[in-house]
């Protein structure tokens, strides 16, 4: 089996002083499915993908894509490492410069990364794979809504033909009602494309909906991967299992709610 990305006992510690917000984390990631990576707050899940998407300094051969160290293709092949590995981030808001129309945002990253300038054409493509359509181009971020600007995240990142699209807390920022809207989009995109999509979120619902595997971080560390079914079914450790058990109130709270 060969692994799209790999990581080795990836450890990471912001300061000296502090503890470290990874420890010795080994994960390996199927090309073409769906992680999860779930654990409580500071538990390390946005520190672990930077660290996978090449936005850490960490140590050479600890994260590797496609069989190759990191920081090797940081080093020689930069611009293509980041095009395959794109983020969208939780805060729609701030992923964008409020000064920026959406056509010269969306345009950014193919610029920088493939020094080109995408014809409109190119730009409606990727908007209307998200659900939009030219009429949001002349607009600034501030006058669409936030399930509308994830969508244009999403659509920049599809911009420069990721094979790894990470997710952190995609949907938390948003409405309730535009979640399911925002998570179906990314898992059609991913079946679709053939993507392989890391998601991080503390919400193990819609981590059970939409990934085939998952791994349980805590302190730093993963305490419990496999497939979804397997660590939701028969979880083995306590954390998973209180994660479990809170998700299912959260569920039951929901249901008497509606
Ligand atoms: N820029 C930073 N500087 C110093 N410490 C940081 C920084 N970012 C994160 N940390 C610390 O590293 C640890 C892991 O944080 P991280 O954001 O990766 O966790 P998380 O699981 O993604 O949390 P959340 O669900 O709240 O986003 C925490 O102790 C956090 O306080």
């Amino acid at each position: 089996m060969s692994y799209i990305v790999e990581t080795r006992q990836l450890s990471y510690r912001y300061r000296a002083t502090t503890a470290p917000a990874l420890e010795n984390v080994d994960l390996l990631v199927e090309p073409g499915t769906t992680l999860g990576l779930v654990g409580e707050s500071g538990s390390g899940k946005s520190t672990l993908i930077r660290g996978m998407c090449g936005l850490l300094p960490t140590p050479p051969g600890t994260v590797r894509y496609q069989d190759r160290a990191v920081s090797d293709w940081l080093r020689h092949d930069g611009r293509a490492f980041r095009r395959q590995n794109q983020i969208v981030f939780q805060n729609p808001a701030s992923s964008f410069d409020p000064r920026m129309t959406i056509a010269t945002a969306l345009a950014e990253p193919v610029k920088a990364l493939e020094r080109r300038s995408p014809p409109t054409s190119e730009l409606v493509d990727r908007l209307e794979q998200v659900g939009l359509n030219a009429g949001v181009l002349g607009r600034h971020p501030r006058q669409l809504s936030g399930g509308q600007v994830q969508r244009i995240a999403i659509a920049r990142a599809l911009l420069v033909g990721p094979r790894v699209l990470y997710a952190d807390e995609p949907t938390s920022a948003l409405d309730v009602s535009v979640q399911a809207q925002v998570l179906n989009l990314l898992m059609d995109l991913q079946r679709s494309l053939g993507l392989t999509l890391v998601v991080v979120s503390h919400d193990l619902g819609l981590v059970s909906r939409v990934c085939d595997q998952i791994a349980v971080m805590l302190s730093g560390s993963i305490v419990e991967a496999g497939p979804t079914a397997e660590v939701l079914g028969d979880p083995k450790t306590p954390y998973s299992r209180q994660l479990l058990a809170a998700a299912e109130l959260d569920s039951l709270i929901e249901e008497e709610a509606s």
